[in-house]
């Protein structure tokens, strides 16, 4: 198990890591989902040991890793960009790793083919051993790449934004690949992503990084349906948010009164959240009953295949988003321009105490 303890790290006046605590389990693939900036890399070089922490500690079964060199922490790390040796074959790029390994490097010729050769195998990639790594695909390169770091065996595998330089077929591809390989071998991988998408389909557990800190640990569903803060929320980009301050056991928002069923203090900030899924749109006059509603007008759509997002912009300007399903299309003809009524049932919306 590796355990992260209030681990800060600062560059000047910019704190990235901010007392950090997060814990990746055995046998586990663990996403960390964070906007660009938010710090990923900064975690990843923190865990490998090409960067220390100004405060906290990083612990790999018990063990203090911080401190020690990169090359005693049987880390693999899977960059962002490959890093592989240009001018070495796919084979030599692998076998790297065991001739200059610190501890337990393998002189054996024989040693290093077969386990080259394995690693080689265990990627999809027998039979690409003698050629060089600019004569092979994007998606070859990751797997050169991945096989350069498991023929080490680390203990723990971190990949940063690992799919980012793939398009979006091969990323589908590498996604199920990186599951089964990891599933095969047991070891955690840690990746890091700026992607929801990615973040939820890879991780059997899915971390958020926010403000330095993790903002919510849990597994896809839970993460997507019960986001506990505003910057899970948030990172999920499936959720709108209102800010909007309690008066009278209602909500006083920007686009008007809407009532709460939770019983909360007057005068406290809080952010109302629904997810883009959960709106409905409708003529003002016919608000299904029962169901809470605010005025926004219709600004554009978006067609994504199976998908269709549809923005809204409240009179104050909030950008509002609601998704349909064309498979089970809810939504009426929108006209640019004209005012809808957005509606949900009471129980969709979440609350969050806090200003925004
Ligand atoms: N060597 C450095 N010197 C100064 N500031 C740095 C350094 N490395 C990172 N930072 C700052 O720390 C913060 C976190 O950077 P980091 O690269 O970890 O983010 P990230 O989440 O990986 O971003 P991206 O997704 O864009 O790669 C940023 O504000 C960045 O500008």
């Amino acid at each position: 198990m590796l355990k992260l303890n209030g681990v800060t790290r600062r560059y000047g006046d910019i704190v990235a890591l901010d007392g950090l605590d997060l814990i990746v389990p055995d046998d586990t693939y663990l996403s960390l989902l964070g906007a660009s900036g938010s710090g990923k890399t900064t975690l990843l070089r923190l865990i490998a040991g090409y960067e220390e922490p100004n405060e906290g500690e990083v612990l790999l079964n018990g063990e203090r890793l911080d401190g020690k060199p990169p090359h005693r922490r049987d880390i693999g790390f899977v960059f962002q960009n490959f890093a592989l040796f240009p001018h070495l074959s796919v084979s030599d790029n692998v076998a790297f790793g065991l001739r200059y390994r610190e501890s337990g490097a393998i002189e054996s010729k024989a040693q290093i083919r077969e386990r080259t050769e394995d690693a080689l195998n265990l990627v999809g990639l027998d039979g690409f051993g003698h050629r060089g790594v600019g004569e092979i695909s994007g998606g070859q390169r990751q797997r050169v790449a991945l096989a350069r770091t498991l023929v080490t065996e680390p203990r723990i595998v971190l990949l940063d934004e690992p799919l980012g330089a793939l398009d979006a077929n091969l990323r589908a591809r590498m996604c199920d690949e990186l599951r089964a390989i990891r599933e095969r071998l047991k070891v955690s991988f840690l990746h890091v992503t700026g992607s929801e998408t990615e973040a939820l389909t890879m991780g059997d557990t899915v971390a958020v990084l926010a403000d330095g800190k993790i903002a919510q640990v849990d597994d896809s569903s839970t993460l997507f349906s019960q986001p506990k803060n505003p910057a899970a929320a948030r990172h999920l980009n499936a959720w709108n948010l209102l800010p909007g301050v309690v008066e009278g056991g209602a909500l006083r928002t920007s686009v008007g009164l809407l009532p709460i069923v939770e019983q909360v203090a007057d005068n406290t900030p809080v952010q109302l959240a629904v997810r883009f899924d959960e709106i409905g749109v409708c003529d003002p006059a016919q608000v299904p009953e029962a169901h809470d509603h605010f005025e926004a007008t219709y600004v554009t759509g978006e067609f994504n295949g199976p998908t269709a997002l549809s923005f809204f912009r409240t009179p104050d300007g909030e950008l509002i988003q609601v998704v349909d399903h064309l498979s089970d299309s809810r939504l009426p003809d929108l006209k640019e321009g004209q005012a809808y009524a957005l509606h949900f049932p009471p129980d969709a919306a979440v609350l969050f105490k806090g200003a925004a």
